[in-house]
């Protein structure tokens, strides 16, 4: 199951929109607060801090909440509430509230100061007095972002103290998917509090695959053509990545023999791809400078991945519309073909997707699968471990061949990112990309 990804401005809509008050969607939120924070942290004695926000609201919605399931509860306020919704929630907390500066440290503490309104980095004296009781405490909960973080970017404004437990309201928002934001988050839960976040942003789940068919064969389950270049280790690793993952044939095109691919992985000094069996052609991994080889997969009408040195010899994003193309660029190779835009990776990811009509894996820690028409799939974080040579190439294996079973460019590629994710986390911090192809 999907989880909805709405940006700040977005989140503020669908709050005008739903189907309750304010006041009530304030409420469940405190409760959900209440709620995950006691199931985390037990009976835990707490320290509750509220911002002047409707954050900081939430805060004394889950102080109160928190009494009643008989935590010992203390609220220590930054400031005045600022809106009518974060006063009412306070007037409704009948216990003291200390404040912010003083307030002692406690084995819980629960971090309601900002939230999506966060517009500034706090100021140092707050940042550190936040980032001191975060240090004297057992465990941390953020309420729907950690306090410092900017909601759409992922970007950290001021010092954050990392949380154990994040409570999203109503529906995640790209700092829970997007560094360094997505680093403080800890475990990340969503807290349904009656908002109906409906978007083309979310967060990657579990594919469902293309079925084999009884009467299935090779043709039928995906020919990928790969074309080998000057490194062939990076095209046999995306080659053995594709029959992994299912291909029904894989045909290597290689100008000499490359040792050490699997047998059934088919070597052929002929790159004919005008083979209308063709499911996806894969070109880039290992390729080197050999620009004719790009040329030539773009004048097929196959699906194709253009992956790694393929990527730099694009030259121009619009030689791709039409092509039915899937690119895996990291942030260098995004930056080199795309070049500097504005805005955050997710907005990026967007505007290079609709510049070349081609589906974009803007990968990295925080990898993003976005379509030309606006769809924009974040990736649950995936195991650093997949930072090492050639974890490219098995992505791009992998890719190429759910295309070639069927899917559509971009559910391929999201659940190619989704794939490589958890096969990395079945292949554990030892692995090489050698492991992570026999781990798919
Ligand atoms: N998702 C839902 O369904 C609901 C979400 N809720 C919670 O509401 C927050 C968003 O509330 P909002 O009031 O828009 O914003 P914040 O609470 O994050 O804070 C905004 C206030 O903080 C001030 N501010 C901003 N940056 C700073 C700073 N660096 N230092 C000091 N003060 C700052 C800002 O005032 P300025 O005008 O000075 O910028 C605001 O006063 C959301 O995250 C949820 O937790 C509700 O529960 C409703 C349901
Ligand atoms: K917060």
């Amino acid at each position: 199951m999907t989880r909805p990804i709405l940006t700040a401005a977005a989140m503020r809509d669908a709050e005008a929109a739903a189907p309750v008050d304010l006041a009530t969607l304030m409420e469940q939120a405190g409760q959900s607060l209440a709620e995950a924070a006691s199931r985390f942290a037990g009976s835990m004695p707490a320290l509750v801090l509220c911002g002047p926000g409707n954050n900081g609201g939430d805060g004394y919605e889950a102080a109160r909440f928190l009494v009643e399931r008989g935590v010992a509860v203390r609220v220590a306020a930054l400031a005045e509430p600022a809106t009518d919704l974060a006063r009412a929630a306070h007037n409704r907390w009948t216990g003291p509230i200390e404040a912010f500066d003083t307030a002692a440290p406690a084995p819980l503490l629960v971090d309601c100061l900002f939230g999506t309104g966060l517009k500034r980095g706090l100021e140092d004296a707050v940042s550190q007095r936040l980032c001191a009781l975060a240090g004297e405490a057992n465990l941390v909960v953020a309420a729907d972002l950690p306090s410092g973080v900017e909601a759409d970017s992922g970007a950290i404004l001021s010092p954050v103290p990392a949380a154990d437990l994040t409570v999203a309201f109503g529906a995640l928002k790209p700092a829970h998917r997007l560094m360094p934001a997505m680093a403080r988050t800890g475990r990340l839960v969503l807290a349904d509090i009656g908002i109906a976040a409906s978007t083309d942003w979310f967060e990657l789940a579990e594919p469902v695959l293309p079925p084999i068919a009884a009467d299935a064969h090779k043709y039928s389950r995906g020919l990928v053509h790969a074309l080998a270049g000057t490194m062939p280790g990076a095209i046999a690793l995306a080659a053995s990545a594709a029959a992994r993952s299912g291909a029904g044939y894989v045909r290597v095109s290689t100008g000499a023999p490359i040792a050490g691919l699997p047998l059934s992985i088919v070597q052929t000094g002929d790159a004919k791809l005008s083979d209308p069996r063709i499911g996806c052609i894969l070109v880039g991994p290992g390729l080197g400078e050999l620009p004719h080889f790009l040329t030539l997969a773009l004048t097929s009408r196959a699906p194709k991945v253009i992956d790694a040195d393929a990527i730099a010899l694009v030259g121009d994003p619009e030689r791709l519309r039409g092509q039915d193309a899937i690119l895996t660029p990291h942030a260098g190779e995004f930056a080199k073909l795309f070049g500097d835009l504005p805005g955050t990776k997710a907005e990026q990811a967007l505007a290079a997707a609709a510049h070349s009509g081609a589906v974009i894996v803007f990968k990295g820690p925080d990898t993003l699968v976005a379509a030309p028409d606006g769809r924009l799939g974040f990736a649950p974080p995936a195991p650093a471990w997949l930072a090492s040579a050639g974890t490219g190439d098995v992505l791009s294996g992998i890719i190429a061949a759910l295309r070639a079973r069927g899917m559509p460019a971009f559910e391929a590629a999201c659940a190619g990112v989704w794939r490589h994710g958890r096969a990395a986390e079945r292949a554990g911090p030892s692995m090489i990309a050698d492991d992570l192809v026999a781990a798919l």
